[in-house]
């Protein structure tokens, strides 16, 4: 099967509660004001109208600030939200790499638990029981197989939910941050298996922060900017439009101007840059 994936003028509204200002004064005007105080209901447009179409070959790259959209949309695309107005078409099987513990139940066994997550992405239980010992080698818990979750370190729920995630190559995959969490010898083994996951993809949809990773394996970007898609095209020129987003922020503006002003002291490691600052890129690949 060809697989595609394509938005369409997609719109995702959100309900949201406000409460007013409330007084706090003696503990019982504050309690009586949490009681009254009914907050108001609004509707926020969290991504407006992102339409694009990618074909089987594309790497797509999703880039965009803090809160620009870019985990609400891999949602859409994977089906967990559905769009307000517009449409997502979806040919091919999809793998979401967007919460390795979501669906993950502390009070079940291992067992119990692979085989209810499995089942809710849609894999048969035949399939599950026979993939079973390769999923708790590749996580590490050939012993736990009968230990309750809640008696797991965050750590191995953590290679649990990775093994089980991507046990199966799936034509589509969608991934928020590229997976590299572990310890050191789990590290290597996950980044082994997304490199060959990502190779056996048809599609791949990778939102991320860090340039150097989007630059490695994406072909187009699409930047987004308080749920607008502003960009979608060639990789490097989706970076580019990125950094004039974000290099136009009143706060990388100050920061810049607080290194400049500091230039010694804080490539000596004397003044600590300004905590405030916002998230930036993370690798340094002279964006500056
Ligand atoms: N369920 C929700 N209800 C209301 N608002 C939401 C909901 N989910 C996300 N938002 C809002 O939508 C906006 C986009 O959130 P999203 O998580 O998609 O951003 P992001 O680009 O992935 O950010 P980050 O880089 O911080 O992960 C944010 O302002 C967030 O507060």
């Amino acid at each position: 099967m060809t697989a595609y994936l394509s938005a369409t003028d997609v719109t995702l509204k959100v309900p949201h509660f406000v409460q007013g200002e409330r007084p706090a004064g003696t503990f019982a005007s504050t309690l009586f004001a949490a009681i009254t105080a009914r907050p108001r209901r609004e509707y926020r447009e969290i991504l407006s109208n992102v339409t694009f179409h990618a074909r089987e070959g594309d790497r797509i790259a999703v880039m965009g600030r803090n809160g620009a959209g870019k985990t609400t949309l891999l949602r859409m695309l994977s089906g967990a939200f559905k769009p307000t107005s517009g449409y997502v078409e979806v040919a091919g099987s999809v793998q979401a790499l967007l919460n390795l513990s979501l669906g993950f139940h502390v009070d079940g066994t291992v067992r119990e638990n692979v085989f209810v997550r499995a089942a809710a992405m849609g894999v048969p239980t035949r399939q599950v029981a026979r993939d079973l010992d390769e999923i708790l080698h590749f996580a590490g818990l050939e012993h736990a197989v009968n230990h309750r979750l809640s008696t797991l370190s965050s750590g191995q729920r953590m290679r649990l939910g990775f093994a089980l995630s991507t046990t199966i190559q799936h034509d589509i995959m969608l991934m928020d941050e590229w997976f590299g969490a572990g310890d050191a010898e789990f590290v290597d083994k996950a980044r082994e298996r997304m490199v060959g996951r990502v190779a056996g993809s048809k599609i791949v949809v990778l939102a991320s922060h860090s340039f150097q990773m989007l630059r490695r394996i994406c072909s187009v970007g699409i930047v987004l900017d308080a749920g607008e898609m502003v960009y979608f095209g060639p990789i490097n020129q989706a970076i580019d439009e990125y950094k004039k987003i974000y290099q136009s922020t009143p706060e990388y503006i100050a920061r810049r101007k607080f290194e400049a002003e500091n230039e010694g002291l804080v490539t000596e490691g004397i003044v600590a840059r300004d905590g405030a600052a916002p998230a930036r890129p993370r690798d340094g690949d002279g964006t500056g």
